[in-house]
């Protein structure tokens, strides 16, 4: 017998409707003996996500207003599910626990946590799978960072006393303190990867409400190509720059073990979907997809001979450090070097950042471009082909789109292009219709 690790996001299991859907095609293949759930997530355009409920319930708890309301919203919302789907379990107990360690100052991070905590022992009960905790199993240090190989060792541990199982996703707990700890949002992508990896699947199958990876994202371009295949490499880049289907830190534990991702469609289970594995496409294709994320600010610093000063990229770095900020990108000229922000890692200090440049590396002038997009666009058949870029910058152009940064990754496979916040998705369009 084989192995399958299924995770099913939000939308898979944000109703009773959903799950009737999920418990069909885990029940279709013997294989699939471990599934990992999120919170429940939006069953219509405007309605929230169970995730969101729950901060809003700590942002009402710290500034004393009432949460109860709030929280029985989400109560309803389980409780709706258990029965019309007719499920023997007993939720109120747990209700009962979140609040009254809500009432006790809870954190964010364990509150947040208990949409996919309250999840898990819905479905387990549902279709009678065992119900495993992630706390005290995937395991972080005290600065939130994941601790890789003790989360391996202690998972595999506990999941071979398991032939089947449900998991919660999106969290894990400190291995020192036992609070609970969440990834950042999607993190349940990466609870897949690590279930995977520590039960050594043949395939971890990522069950959400498209088939598959799509060339572009479907709310910017019109029913954009499917993916059949892509690599690990390209599908991070594509994560990274904001392809939200899966979370960018789902890849590595899957590669280090060669499991192979298949992104499937819930609403639609027939659909083939997405393969991801180490393999390279070699097709004729030139792009594989094209992925962007609002909200950069560049600052262009310029200073004569900087190429000949040494230290100065150092400098920069270091400044940035102590604002605990990463940087994006870095494109460099011979005498302007240019650094690509996130707008949430400046976090309203920009006159700070700019205040130290001036003062720590002297430079002749500071540009600052603020409301920046980043668009990445990605493919090994790009490195093959001469006149990509062209043709890139020339869709651009003529989509009347201003280019306000240019950057190509040293893997060649990819090319991120910064335009400003208005043109997003006219520049997607754009570089869409010019690849696909
Ligand atoms: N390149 C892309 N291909 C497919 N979907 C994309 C892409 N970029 C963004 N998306 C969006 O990602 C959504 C799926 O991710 P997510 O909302 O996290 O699902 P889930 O709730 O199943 O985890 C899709 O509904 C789609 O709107
Ligand atoms: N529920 C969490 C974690 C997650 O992965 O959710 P989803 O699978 O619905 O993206 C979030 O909203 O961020």
């Amino acid at each position: 017998m084989g192995v399958k690790v299924l995770k099913f996001g939000g939308s898979s299991v944000a109703d009773g409707i959903q799950l009737e859907k999920t418990r069909k095609i885990i029940e279709s293949d013997p294989d699939r003996r471990y599934i990992v759930v999120s919170a429940p997530g939006k069953r219509f355009e405007v309605d929230n996500k169970v995730t969101d409920l729950l901060y809003l319930c700590k942002t009402h708890m710290d500034q004393n207003l009432p949460y109860d309301q709030l929280f029985q919203v989400i109560e309803d919302r389980f409780n709706a599910a258990k029965m019309n789907l007719g499920i023997d379990v007993d939720l109120q107990k747990h209700f009962d626990v979140i609040l009254q360690n809500m009432k006790n100052g809870a954190s964010a991070d364990y509150i947040a946590s208990r949409g996919e905590y309250l999840s898990a022992v819905l479905v387990a009960a549902y279709i009678g799978y065992d119900f495993v905790d992630t706390a005290g199993l995937i395991l972080f240090d005290r600065k939130g960072r994941l601790l890789a190989e003790e989360t391996n060792r202690a998972l595999s541990a506990e999941l071979s006393k398991h032939e089947h199982a449900v998991i919660p996703g999106f969290y894990g707990s400190d291995r020192e303190t036992g609070e609970i700890v969440t990834f950042s949002r999607g993190g349940s992508d990466i609870t897949g990867a690590l279930v995977s990896r520590a039960v050594n699947a043949d395939m971890y199958e990522n069950w959400t409400d498209v088939s598959g990876f799509l060339m572009a994202d479907p709310r910017i371009v019109k029913d954009p190509r499917p993916i059949d295949r892509i690599s690990y490499k390209e599908l991070r880049e594509l994560s990274y720059m904001g392809a939200s289907v899966l979370h960018e830190d789902a890849i590595y534990p899957c590669r280090v073990e060669n499991i192979p991702i298949n992104i499937r469609n819930t609403n639609q289970p027939e659909d083939p979907g997405t393969i991801i594995t180490a393999e390279e496409e070699t097709s004729e294709k030139i792009v594989t997809g094209i992925a962007g994320s609002r909200d950069f600010t560049v600052i262009a610093i310029y200073k004569n001979m900087l190429a000949a000063e040494k230290g100065f990229v150092r400098r920069i770095l270091m400044i940035l450090e102590d604002f605990d900020i990463s940087i994006e990108h870095m494109p460099t000229g011979i005498d302007t070097i240019s650094v690509v922000l996130a707008d949430s890692a400046i976090d309203g200090r920009l006159d700070e950042i700019l205040e130290e440049f001036n003062a720590q590396l002297k430079p002749d002038n500071i540009e600052v471009f603020e409301d920046i997009s980043l668009i990445a666009t990605v493919g090994y058949g790009m490195n093959r082909r001469a006149g990509v870029a062209a043709r890139l910058f020339t869709a651009l152009a003529d989509a009347k789109v201003n280019i306000r940064m240019i950057d190509q990754g040293s893997s060649e496979m990819n090319i991120i292009v910064g335009v400003e916040n208005g043109d997003f998705e006219n520049a997607i369009r754009a570089i869409y219709a010019a690849f696909s």
